[in-house]
């Protein structure tokens, strides 16, 4: 995979598949286009932690930098910070072939393998901060892939959907919490809703709709399927979700995991590549493969998808990479 180079270029991609392998995409992107992020909302809060007294805040909050009065946020420090996204191992409908969308189904055996597997590809990755969506399949590939990090961190989901069970999930003890990696999960992370196809298998409702209607559904980016959210407006709730809970924390220098859906990742991913509603119809992810971004002064960098714990390639160009990694050896010995 070719270095980013330092000025904007422009990726002809035909068609992209992150399948993990050599996929179509990494062959195609000779160079990486460098892509800016839109600014999050403005607004300062700090970063919220359980004080030694044991006096409760959250165990994390998003980071905004103050704005500049511009309203837009230029980042504190040309940090370098990594960004995993991972679509959920193969569901219980994703096996017998049916609309998911927003039907809250747990993984297969074979789900939980690819997590595991996932895990062991980004264990000597740093991460600080993870995102799911609010629904089981997201929370589970999350939780195994990080039982195989090297670092050992435990993965904590803060419960910040309401008060009460946040308030009573408070860790008392700074070393312990030092020992944890906070889990925020998000609806607006959720797989698109697939209106009146969830439970319908696919394949048969090809065979009564004709295989153009229901793939125009399946990828275009504004046509929606009957009762349900088109791409676009999955991304009305993704992509900003993103922006204002993600970005902030990138920022901020933190290292963070996105696990959530094909879709809702699919918007996110044509968002960071600014990809065309006509090129991401053929945008296609696999089920359990970790995909790695570095983000550094503002801009992603596209790194491909992590086949092992210490690809070259992955770590080529990443100094801070390859020194987490070298870190770890030296505390594991
Ligand atoms: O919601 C579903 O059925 C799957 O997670 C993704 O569906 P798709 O492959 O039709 O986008």
């Amino acid at each position: 995979m070719a270095a980013a180079t330092s000025h904007h270029t422009i990726v002809s991609i035909q068609s992209h598949r992150w399948n993990g392998k050599n996929s179509s995409m990494e062959k195609r992107a000779a160079n990486v286009r460098l892509v800016s992020v839109a600014s999050c909302s403005s607004g300062t809060r700090k970063l919220g932690l359980v004080s030694a007294s044991g006096s409760t805040s959250s165990v994390i909050d998003p980071v905004r930098l103050p704005s500049n009065g511009k309203g837009d946020h230029t980042p504190k420090k040309s940090s370098e910070s990594t960004l995993i996204l991972i679509r959920h191992g193969e569901s219980m409908w994703n096996e017998k072939n049916l609309f998911t969308g927003c039907v809250d189904v747990p993984l297969t055996p074979t789900g939980v393998e690819e997590a595991i597997e996932a895990g062991k590809r980004i264990c000597n990755i740093p991460i600080d901060v993870i995102f799911t969506s609010a629904m089981i399949r997201s929370q589970m590939t999350a939780m195994l892939a990080m039982m195989q990090h090297r670092r050992k961190k435990v993965p904590i989901i803060t419960h910040k959907e309401s008060e009460q069970p946040h308030s009573w999930s408070q860790i008392y003890s700074e070393d312990t919490r030092e020992q944890s990696v906070p889990v925020i999960t998000a609806w607006q992370l959720n797989e698109r809703m697939y209106g009146e196809l969830q439970g319908l298998n696919k394949k048969e409702t090809a065979e009564r709709f004709g295989k153009e209607q229901v793939h125009e559904w399946r990828r275009s980016y504004d046509i929606p399927p009957p009762n349900g959210e088109s791409l676009a407006m999955c991304a009305d709730r993704a992509v900003t979700y993103f922006k204002d809970e993600v970005v902030p924390q990138l920022i901020a220098g933190k290292h963070v995991m996105v696990a959530a859906h094909a879709n809702s990742l699919r918007s996110i991913i044509m968002h960071l590549d600014k990809l065309t509603s006509q090129e991401v119809i053929s945008l296609e992810l696999s089920t359990g493969i970790p995909m790695l971004y570095i983000f550094k002064e503002g801009e992603f960098i596209r790194r491909g998808s992590p086949a092992g714990p210490s690809e070259a390639s992955v770590y080529a160009y990443t100094k801070n990479l390859a020194q987490y990694r070298q870190k770890l050896d030296s505390m594991v010995q």
